[in-house]
């Protein structure tokens, strides 16, 4: 907004005739200066008070948390600044996400600084990811509104803080959705991506890069467990084939610019404050409300399986994998020499059977679920998923240590409160 003069200057010539203040004893030619005077008088306060509301941050730009201005900057570096020297200062991508929620959380708590962005999409329910930004804000961490695609922004972030590690959890999640929109998935895992990574490489010096990929990128590998070393080039969803052309193009810019950058497949990360999209979570709704579910099944009649894996244990591989991270190399983007590159599977290493998923669901809610089995539909699903960890457990010590019937209890937990708090609010 302006803060310039007005656009008529003509308006403040002096007048011809004498000034007011000469005039007493031409009363009348003195009431229309009078008046003009007491014109510009407000016009000045007018001015002055305009000039300070534009100063300062409006309450909705607040809520917003756009950037720009003092109040944002300080905001920042409040919530960037860890706690103690040596600390790291760690980007959080997607931070009002689930996993985002929870990575930032724990870096905060153990001292860190934590910067957070995410352009609160509306994938799903807006006011679950306010609710998580609420938490956070109380936890003194602060998500700047925006979108990875906005590279001013990125850089605009680089330049106000120094940033040494990027936590890169944003994406377009969900394997099915892919089938209904599949600009998005493009958009955020590809397109985001690579303009993160763009800014990355250009810092100086660049920061370490753990970022999320998926175990969807196994496709339809049939050898389980899924290691490593696998073959990933069967994707059986555009978020698959997204995710791997991640891993493709993370390769690329640790090769070409020094960036080191570690990629975690996640194993259907389930907890408290999950995604309302995933099964176990409208699994919750639904029987509670006494819907229907459908449990997909294979052609030989096998319920499909997962590898449900807690929110807490993928938290611990997230933080071990930027604990362990080398730095970057290169600067004024170029490579200055060989940069790590690290590929880990973060699972739970025991598949359940969705069948099994629901008994536990239906023990922990008592309540009987409507169930129909479904014919695995062919929408990017997956007939069953199973992680080797060897390798986040020899290299970051992951150890996955929660079980799906303890987690889902906690999840349950959650759920109940937070869906009577959110009952409370809106009755009242
Ligand atoms: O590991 C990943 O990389 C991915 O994990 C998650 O995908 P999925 O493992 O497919 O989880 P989710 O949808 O909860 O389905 C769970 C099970 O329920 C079955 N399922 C599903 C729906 C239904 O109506 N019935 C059913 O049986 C379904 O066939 C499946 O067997 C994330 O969503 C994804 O973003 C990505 O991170």
């Amino acid at each position: 907004m302006s803060t310039t003069p007005p656009s008529t200057p003509g308006k403040f010539k002096p007048e011809k005739s004498p000034p007011y203040f000469y005039s007493y004893n031409r009363p009348l030619r003195s009431y229309p200066s009078f008046t003009k005077l007491t014109l510009y008088c407000l016009l000045f306060i007018f001015l002055v008070f305009f000039i300070y509301r534009v100063s300062q941050p409006s309450r909705a730009g607040r809520r917003n948390s756009l950037p720009g201005g003092r109040y944002w900057e300080k905001k920042v570096l409040k919530s960037a600044t860890p706690k103690a020297e040596p600390g790291i200062t760690v980007l959080v991508t997607g931070a009002a996400g689930f996993v985002g929620t929870h990575v930032s959380l724990a870096l905060k708590r153990r001292g860190d600084g934590v910067l957070g962005l995410d352009n609160f999409n509306k994938y799903y329910a807006t006011s679950l990811k306010r609710a998580r930004q609420q938490i956070l804000e109380r936890s003194g961490v602060f998500i700047v509104e925006g979108d990875i695609n906005d590279t001013e922004l990125l850089k605009k972030l680089f330049e106000t803080v120094f940033i040494t590690h990027v936590m890169h959890l944003a994406a377009q999640a969900g394997v099915r959705y892919a089938m209904q929109n599949p600009r998005s998935y493009v958009d955020s895992n590809i397109a985001g991506f690579v303009n993160l990574l763009e800014v990355c490489k250009s810092v100086n010096p660049q920061p370490v890069i753990v970022w999320a990929s998926s175990s969807s990128v196994y496709g339809l590998n049939s050898k389980v467990p899924f290691s490593e070393k696998d073959r990933t080039d069967q994707p059986a969803s555009l978020y698959a084939a997204t995710k791997k052309a991640g891993e493709a193009i993370a390769h690329t810019y640790n090769h070409i610019y020094g960036l080191s950058i570690t990629g975690l497949r996640f194993f259907t990360v389930y907890g408290p404050w999950g995604r309302p999209d995933m099964a176990y979570f409208f699994f919750t709704k639904n029987i509670m409300k006494g819907k229907e579910i459908g449990i997909f099944e294979t052609a030989d009649r096998k319920s499909v399986a997962r590898d449900f894996t807690y929110i807490d244990d993928i938290v611990k591989g997230c933080l071990a994998a930027l604990d362990t991270a080398k730095k970057s190399t290169g600067s004024g983007g170029k490579k200055r020499g060989e940069a790590q590159f690290r590929l880990y599977n973060l699972g739970n290493t025991s598949p359940v059977p969705v069948a099994k998923l629901v008994s536990i669901l239906e023990k922990v809610l008592k309540v009987k679920a409507k169930k129909k089995v479904l014919p695995l539909p062919r929408n990017g699903d997956v007939e069953f998923t199973h992680a080797n960890i060897s390798l986040a457990q020899r290299d970051l010590g992951y150890k996955p240590t929660v079980d799906l019937e303890t987690g889902i209890k906690k999840f349950v937990r959650w759920y109940l409160s937070y869906h009577s708090s959110s009952r409370k609010k809106t009755s009242s």
